[in-house]
């Protein structure tokens, strides 16, 4: 599904930069978490993925164009621009030139937010503005579903609801996830591999292997 060779890339065009000697593959249906600490570039390899950013050197190739995007939830939900969930979803499903209106509820009932169709996106609680967010990505039939965050600012009950969301698009609908996470708990439970992102390159490896070698307090081993 995407394949990362020799990736480099740097905002200003030369040294230093954010990510360098990236190479990985994600494969049709796995979830794949991406953690690292803040600033390693874990946003930064997402906008790579989307083609919002060009590699400065190597290349990134993605198999499909229906891809979702579920964008950190302060960048698209915390304004205070007066819109409702049925008028966000509305004005994607125009973007995206779909005809039936129908895609709306459809997506809005997959998420189990049926009921708030006609609330402003600002009365939301954080764990209702997500959905609405993975509703709107949903819309396009994506193969491809990536989240920035996706339990950022949402309480646990929401989280665990949120998280049984994405494994069931996963698991049961077979649709690949790529998540940038900071909930190391979640990442573990639920995704099927973690790439692990520091110094600029990265590392692919399952969640099991990646509690082992990075979660492991030290000297562990040694009582092993
Ligand atoms: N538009 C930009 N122009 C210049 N530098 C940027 C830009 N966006 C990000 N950076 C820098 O690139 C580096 C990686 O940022 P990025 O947002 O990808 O990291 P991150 O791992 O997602 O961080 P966080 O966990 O805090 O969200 C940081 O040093 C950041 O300051």
């Amino acid at each position: 599904m995407i394949q990362a060779e020799n990736l480099a890339f740097s905002y200003t065009g030369s040294p230093p930069f954010v990510l360098d000697g990236i190479r990985f593959a994600v494969e049709d249906g796995d979830y794949v978490s991406i953690l690292g600490d803040n600033g390693c570039g874990k946003s930064t390899l997402v906008k790579l993925i989307l083609r919002f950013l060009r590699p400065t050197r190597g290349s990134i190739e993605v198999k499909t164009k229906r891809i979702g995007y579920v964008p950190q939830r302060s960048d698209a939900a915390a304004s205070g621009f007066p819109i409702t969930v049925h008028e966000m979803l509305d004005s994607y499903r125009r973007l995206l030139k779909l005809r039936d209106k129908s895609v709306i509820e459809e997506s809005l009932n997959r998420v189990g937010l049926s009921g708030c169709s006609g609330a402003l996106m600002g009365t939301l609680s954080g764990g209702q503005s997500q959905k609405a967010l993975i509703a709107r990505a949903l819309m396009g039939d994506p193969e491809l579903l990536i989240l920035d965050e996706p339990s950022a600012g949402v309480d646990q009950d929401s989280q665990r609801e949120i998280y049984g969301l994405i494994k069931a698009l996963n698991a049961v609908r077979g649709i690949t996830v790529v998540s940038v996470e900071h909930n190391l708990e979640a990442a573990v439970a639920n995704s099927t591999l973690i790439y692990h992102l520091s110094g600029g390159s990265g590392h692919m490896c399952t969640p099991r292997q990646y509690v082992s070698e990075y979660l492991k307090p030290k000297g562990d081993e040694d009582h092993a």
